[in-house]
Order: structure tokens, then sequence, then C-alpha cells
């Protein structure tokens, strides 16, 4: 059957990395994409500013939009105290399967529940339908245009809280520059730029950390 290159990812993975490791799954899935498929991870350039900031936040609540393949995921989760709270958020359900079974082999998969679905329909349900008050911790890594009306979402709906940090991926390459203008601007969040580059890649991107004010 013909396959798509996430699953050749999450095949390289189940047979070179090591169970239960989220770490060295983490470095499978980055030398598989720097030498084999380029695919749209994080990255380790990006994902070392990402760790830095987790831990720094130590979260006990944390959202996702856009999981992918899971590696941010795996990434996060294994910095997370006991009992913390996980959700992230993804539209196409092959992906989302994808993720699922790299949660289950990294050895996470209790710590994160994947919704599957767009962000625009679950953000308003997290609440009612899913137990959630407010969040700690925010990666925004999907569609470039939904960064900004999430946000305003998420802040409508009551689920940001003084100190929540929201993190956005690829604010330069593809680029989110509505969303830099949005928070920039906006007396409600504190942001810090996090100059860096595209995934296995030369091109230069940068991570934006917004911190809501309340
Ligand atoms: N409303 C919703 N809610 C939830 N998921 C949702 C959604 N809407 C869609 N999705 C599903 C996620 C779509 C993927 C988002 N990420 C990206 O599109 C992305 C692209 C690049 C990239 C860079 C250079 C290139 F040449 C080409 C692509 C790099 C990255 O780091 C990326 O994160
Ligand atoms: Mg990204």
């Amino acid at each position: 059957m013909a396959q798509i290159k996430e699953q050749r990812i999450l095949d390289y993975v189940l047979q070179n990395a090591i169970k239960g490791n989220p770490q060295n799954i983490v470095d499978a899935i980055d030398k598989y994409c720097s030498e084999m498929e380029w695919a749209m991870n994080v990255g380790n350039e990006k994902g070392l500013i990402l760790d830095k900031i987790v831990s720094e936040t130590n979260p006990a609540t944390v959202l996702e939009l856009g999981t992918y393949c899971g590696y941010s995921g795996v990434r996060i989760a294994q910095l997370l105290k006991p009992g913390a709270c996980f959700l992230t958020i993804e539209k196409n359900p092959v992906h989302a399967a994808i993720a699922k079974q790299m949660f289950e082999f990294a050895g996470v998969k209790e710590k994160i529940q994947i919704l599957e679905g767009s962000s625009e329909e679950i953000i308003p349900k997290l609440k009612s339908k899913y137990k959630v008050n407010t969040f700690d911790f925010i990666f925004i890594d999907h569609w470039s245009d939904r960064y900004v009306p999430d946000t305003k979402l998420l802040e409508e709906c009551g689920l940001l809280k003084k100190g929540s940090v929201l993190l956005a991926d690829n604010v330069v390459y593809p680029g989110a520059p509505d969303f830099l203008q949005y928070v920039r601007n906006c007396v409600r969040y504190e942001c810090t730029n996090y100059p860096s580059h595209l995934e296995y890649s030369d091109k230069e991107d940068a991570l934006e950390k917004a911190v809501f004010k309340g």
C-alpha cells in the first residue's frame, strides 16, 4: 500500500528507537528528518528553546495546537510533573493516528490526550467537555492563519489566566505577521522573540513567547 511520509517516520522510530525512551525517540525523528525526509516537526534547535520555556513554566495544564506526528508532544510530555494535564488538538485524522502510536511507543500516552478536530471547533468546548479551567502553557503550531483567531478565542473562552504562556512556532517561516502584530501591540501580552532556524534547514525562523497579563 502506498505509504505516506508520516507513516515512514513512525516506522523508522518503531524499528530504530528505544521503546519508552522519549528523548531517544525525539532524536530518532530528528535523524530521519534531517537525513532522509524533511518534515514539519519543531526540530531540535527550536525544540531546545521549547524545552527551556516549558521547564521554566513547569505547567500543570498544557494545550498544543497542531500535534502532527507527536514530536513536540513527546518533548513536552517528558518535562511535565506527575498529574499534569496535556491536551493536543490535531485536525488531520491520519496524523492524529500516527501521533497516538508515537505517544504509545514513547510511554507518554497516559500524559497526553489527543483531541481530533479543528482548534476553532474544539477550543470552545474545552471547559465543558474536557473539564479544563485555564492553561498554564500553550504551544501554537498549527495553520499560521489560525494563530490570531485562536488566541482571541482562548481569551474569550476564559482559558487564559495571569501568567499563561503562549509559545508560537514559525513566526518567521512560514510566518505569522498578524500574530506578531497582535500580541506585540496588545497591552495584555508581554512578548519575547527567540530567533532560530526552520527545522532541518538553514532558513531563518523564530519562536514568539507571549505571556498573558490578565
Ligand atoms: N484549525 C486547525 N486546528 C488544528 N489543526 C489544524 C488546523 N488547521 C490545520 N491543522 C493541522 C495542522 C497543520 C500543520 C501546521 N504546521 C505547518 O503548517 C508548518 C509548516 C512548516 C513549513 C515550513 C516550510 C515549508 F516550505 C513548508 C511548511 C513548518 C512548520 O514548523 C509547521 O508547523
Ligand atoms: Mg511548526
